[in-house]
């Protein structure tokens, strides 16, 4: 039997980083929310007890290293499954781009995996399971819309974003997250975003208030790395996207768009000079 699985991108509608923390992690508040621009695993259970992974993408690693394998690994010790099994990763999230494409494609291991061996985990066993992996794999698990806390696995639920079109670019740059977050400075800290004000925009459906609440403290740190990164924002916004702001540790940004007519101008502006553009729907 093949089961498949989706596995959504996130966007960081807010990043707040509060302190760092003593076991080297830092202590955040975002707003986060699932796009959709997805992988799409396939799994296939086999008569040895092995995990093979495969993937169209050339560019990520198939073995330990792999989030899904890892998944896969932890499931099967974890809830002592003597089974193999086969899974196929259809890549369609660009790789190390602050759209959480492996912490997704690990959510989506152990959600289908759940199914295909029929163990009945609950979601949150599969969330604190999925923490191990990474801090932004319980998210990826729950999906929707969510405040996280903690290091990012403490989600408390909220509603849905006011809909609007959203256009991701990704700059030719891969991002290190464990770097972005070692370079953030105290001074860096000064100022936060309010996650208050972006609650409320949300809660009360106001699309220009949402625009105007966007924030993420790592911007500075990775914009001071990566100019590029920068100029697309700032590309963006004269295009005309009505909100603008970087996806968690970048490089990719993102732009919110209310009027369809808006998209087609922005979308092609950016094409002139980045090769990966989409245009992408909140999913709610
Ligand atoms: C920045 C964010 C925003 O959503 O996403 P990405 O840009 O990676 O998509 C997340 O906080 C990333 O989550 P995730 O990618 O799961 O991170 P992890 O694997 O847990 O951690 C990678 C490294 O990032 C640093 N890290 C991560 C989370 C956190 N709250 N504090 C940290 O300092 C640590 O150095 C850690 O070793
Ligand atoms: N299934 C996977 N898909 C993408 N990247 C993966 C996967 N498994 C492991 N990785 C590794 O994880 C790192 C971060 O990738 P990704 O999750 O796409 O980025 P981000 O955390 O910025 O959203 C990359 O260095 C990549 O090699």
């Amino acid at each position: 039997m093949k089961i498949y699985e989706k596995a959504p991108a996130k966007i960081n509608l807010l990043l707040d980083v509060l302190r760092k923390r003593e076991d080297g992690y830092h202590e955040v508040e975002m707003i986060m929310t699932m796009v959709d621009l997805a992988d799409r695993l396939e799994m296939e259970e086999l008569p040895r007890d092995t995990i093979i992974i495969s993937s169209q993408a050339g560019y990520i690693p198939l073995d330990e290293k792999n989030l899904a394998f890892q998944a896969a690994k932890l499931i099967k010790e974890r809830y002592d499954v003597r089974k193999g099994v086969y899974i196929h990763l259809d890549k369609k999230i660009p790789v190390a781009a602050g759209l959480a494409g492996g912490s997704s494609d690990a959510a989506a291991a152990l959600r289908g995996l759940n199914r295909l061996w029929k163990l009945g985990i609950s979601e949150e066993e599969l969330c604190e399971l999925g923490a191990e992996l990474g801090s932004d794999v319980p998210f990826c698990i729950t999906g929707k819309t969510a405040l996280a806390t903690g290091r990012g696995e403490k989600l408390q639920r909220i509603g849905n974003p006011p809909q609007c079109w959203v256009v991701l670019a990704k700059p030719p740059i891969n991002v290190s997250t464990a770097d972005v977050y070692g370079r953030l400075r105290a001074s860096q800290l000064e100022s936060h975003p309010s996650t208050s004000d972006m609650l409320s925009a949300i809660e009360r459906g106001s699309f220009g208030d949402m625009c105007a609440s966007l924030g993420n403290v790592l911007e500075s740190v990775t914009l001071s790395l990566y100019p590029e990164v920068g100029q697309l924002k700032e590309s963006m916004q004269r295009l005309g996207a009505d909100g603008v702001l970087m996806s968690g540790s970048g490089p990719t940004v993102f732009g919110l768009v209310s009027k369809e007519s808006k998209v087609a101008r922005i979308y092609n502006g950016l094409r002139g000079f980045c090769k990966e553009v989409y245009v992408v729907r909140m999913l709610t």
